[in-house]
């Protein structure tokens, strides 16, 4: 096995099974933070992962009889996507005495992050990535030494940087004690740098003020940038920050935000792009959805429980309904969205990344590459999607109650004569031999009747079932249904059939119920939590490889070519309506009823 240089310098006596020793471990022993090493990348830097209390599952960490953490250590080679792991305990020799040292049981936490969030201005920096650092920074999952700075071409001081940011910070969880002082502190370790995202002078300059926090803190300088801009301008931004700011000696990853791309070509050609700077193990593409509880939670729920797992597959399962819908328009993003559409904006990403984690064969390991390696699988095995089989609408001003909602291309950003779709159903099948005829029905929507995101799993019908004449004339409705409710109200639930109470027979349906907020006092953290966190610890489970990208793009490309080069027109639906009934002929013609329809959805 491969000796991999100490992350720190200090005093190993001896070569043993590595591990992260005493004087840089101890903080963290003491307070159950075990960490994790992964090797160098090309560029020769150190790749030592924090891991965070919040975090202690992962990974599997033992105290050494010297007091030390060791921790299993997840090789890799260079190419992540195509990434061999090996677990062990690695033996390094001990580490050289360097003058230069810092010591580390002095300063604990013998690494830094620097948080850059680009196009801090912004709205999703105002609204999720300063809240969810805040969030981590009140739990006490940032590492010790953090700094974040907002780089924007908008001019701003620190102090105004941080006034804005504390506008949309709050306490998640109410009444918590010393919420005030937490912000202060909180804000107190942000600051601003303003410069153009195409110039290597102003990321240089940025890079000077980084070393200035880094120098006062540690020897290893890890260094996430996370870019909320426009997609335009992620290749400008990343040339720059990896010219001029990155870390000298320790990792630099960077986190991006949808959409990436919009069709296969456009994609391929941004993760070429990309790629001149960056490795695809630097590369963190963020898929909020794949940080919300329930969405990680599927995975539990198929591996963890006997009883879901065999029931997994064609021969049970009727139909699967992969369901979004919001009770609002695309109010402020019109000009982005009318580029975009539904299809793009939640389908092929948010609703196919649930699918593939839904439909996916039992991974080798809970590591990243064995999930994502059995995601692209599923992708891979999806029947092209043909155009008759998706329905796409678009929303209309209506008025209800004396109040007006405005129609799509109301919005001054809009053309007046845009098809772009805001609503789209469609019908997909995964062609393997779990799934084969199993339709997977996607709908997603703006501006309808009510916010939700959820998976329906409706179950065959009981053969020969004893029960028919009591269930009443419906053989659809009797049948069992799991709904997996993402949003809002977080909640896992099970259809049964069960007698009425009393002395006749009669049949009703019921459900039992896992309703996260009875059941579990802890407030769910939001998604980019999650996320920003992984990111940090190196963990890459949840955001997606570039060749799933590419499957997805793959199976949505030609349909989406074909929509816009028949100019399909869409089928109208009032604001605040239940969406087009085009959606309903499309699941008839495969046998499915869509389960959140009806009365007792
Ligand atoms: N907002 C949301 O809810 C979501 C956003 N996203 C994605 O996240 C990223 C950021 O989103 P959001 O914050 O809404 O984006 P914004 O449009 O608010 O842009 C962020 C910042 O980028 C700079 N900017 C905007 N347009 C340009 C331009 N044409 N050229 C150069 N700089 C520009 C501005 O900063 P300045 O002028 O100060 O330089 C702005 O404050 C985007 O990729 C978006 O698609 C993904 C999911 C949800
Ligand atoms: O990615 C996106 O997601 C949001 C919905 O996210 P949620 O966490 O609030 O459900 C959607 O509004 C937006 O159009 C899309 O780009």
């Amino acid at each position: 096995m491969t000796a991999l240089p100490s992350p720190n310098h200090c005093c190993s006596s001896s070569s043993s099974a590595y591990s992260l020793n005493s004087s840089i471990g101890f903080r963290q022993i003491q307070r159950n933070i075990p960490f994790s090493l992964i090797p160098q990348n090309k560029f020769g830097l150190k790749n030592v992962s924090f891991r965070s209390k919040c975090t202690p599952s992962l990974p599997d960490a033992v105290l050494m009889q010297d007091g030390a953490l060791a921790t299993k250590l997840v090789a890799t080679d260079e190419a992540s996507s195509t990434k061999e792991l090996k677990e062990g305990l690695l033996t390094v020799n001990p580490p050289e005495e360097d003058e230069n040292t810092v010591d580390s049981d002095v300063k604990g936490d013998d690494s830094t992050v620097c948080i850059t969030i680009v196009g801090a201005s912004g709205d999703l920096a105002k609204k999720k990535i300063f809240p969810a650092l805040f969030a981590l920074y009140y739990e006490d999952c940032l590492p010790e030494h953090f700094t974040i700075f907002g780089y924007a071409r908008s001019k701003m001081t620190d102090a105004e940087l941080r006034d804005m940011v504390s506008r949309t910070l709050t306490c998640r969880i109410d009444k918590r004690e010393n919420c005030g002082e937490k912000m202060d502190q909180f804000l107190k370790r942000c600051f601003y740098h303003s410069g153009n995202y195409d110039s290597e002078e102003n990321f240089t300059q940025l890079d000077g003020k980084l070393k200035e926090h880094e120098i006062l803190a540690g020897r290893i300088s890890n260094r996430l940038f996370y870019l909320s801009i426009p997609p335009n301008i992620f290749v400008d931004a990343v040339k720059c920050a990896s010219r001029s700011a990155s870390s000298a000696n320790g990792w630099t990853r960077v986190i991006f935000e949808k959409p990436f791309g919009r069709d296969s070509d456009s994609s391929a050609a941004l993760t070429r792009s990309l790629k001149q700077y960056l490795e695809e193990d630097q590369i963190f593409r963020i898929d909020h959805y794949l940080g919300k509880e329930l969405v990680e939670n599927l995975s539990v729920l198929r591996f963890s429980n006997l009883i879901f797992e065999p029931l997994w597959s064609r021969k049970y399962i009727r139909n699967v309904q992969l369901i979004f819908s919001e009770d609002f328009g695309t109010e402020g993003r019109g000009g982005y969205f009318d580029h975009y559409g539904i299809i793009r904006d939640i389908m092929q990403n948010h609703l196919l990344q649930i699918l593939a984690l839904f439909a996916m064969e039992t991974p080798v390991s809970l590591d990243a590459e064995d999930i994502r390696n059995e995601k692209v699988k599923v992708l891979r095995s999806m029947r092209p999607i043909h155009v008759d089989d998706v329905v796409v609408g678009q929303y209309k001003g209506h008025t209800r109650g004396g109040q007006s909602y405005p129609g799509y291309t109301d919005d001054k950003t809009v053309p007046e004569d845009s098809l772009t779709p805001t609503f789209a159903a469609a019908a997909l099948f995964i062609d393997n031999a779990r799934w084969d005829g199993v339709p997977f029905l996607m709908k997603a929507g703006k501006a309808l009747h009510d916010r939700r995101a959820e998976i329906r799993v409706q179950f065959r019908h009981v053969p020969g079932n004893l029960y028919n004449r009591n269930s009443g004339t419906d053989a659809d409705r009797a049948t069992n249904e799991l709904v997996i409710r993402v949003q809002p109200d977080e909640a896992i639930y099970l259809k049964i059939n069960n007698k009425v109470p009393g002395l006749g027979m009669r049949l009703d349906r019921s459900n039992l119920n896992l309703l996260y907020k009875a059941r579990y006092a802890k407030e769910i953290p939001d998604a980019y939590e999650r996320l920003v966190l992984d990111a940090i610890e190196g963990e890459r489970r949840l955001f997606i490889r570039s060749d799933e990208l590419d499957a997805a793009w793959s199976l949505f490309t030609p349909v989406l070519k074909e929509i816009e080069e028949k100019k399909v027109i869409p089928e109208y639906y009032p604001y605040g309506s239940r969406g087009p009934v085009g959606a309903h002929y499309l699941a008839a013609r495969h046998n499915v009823k869509w389960g959140d329809v009806g009365v007792d959805e």
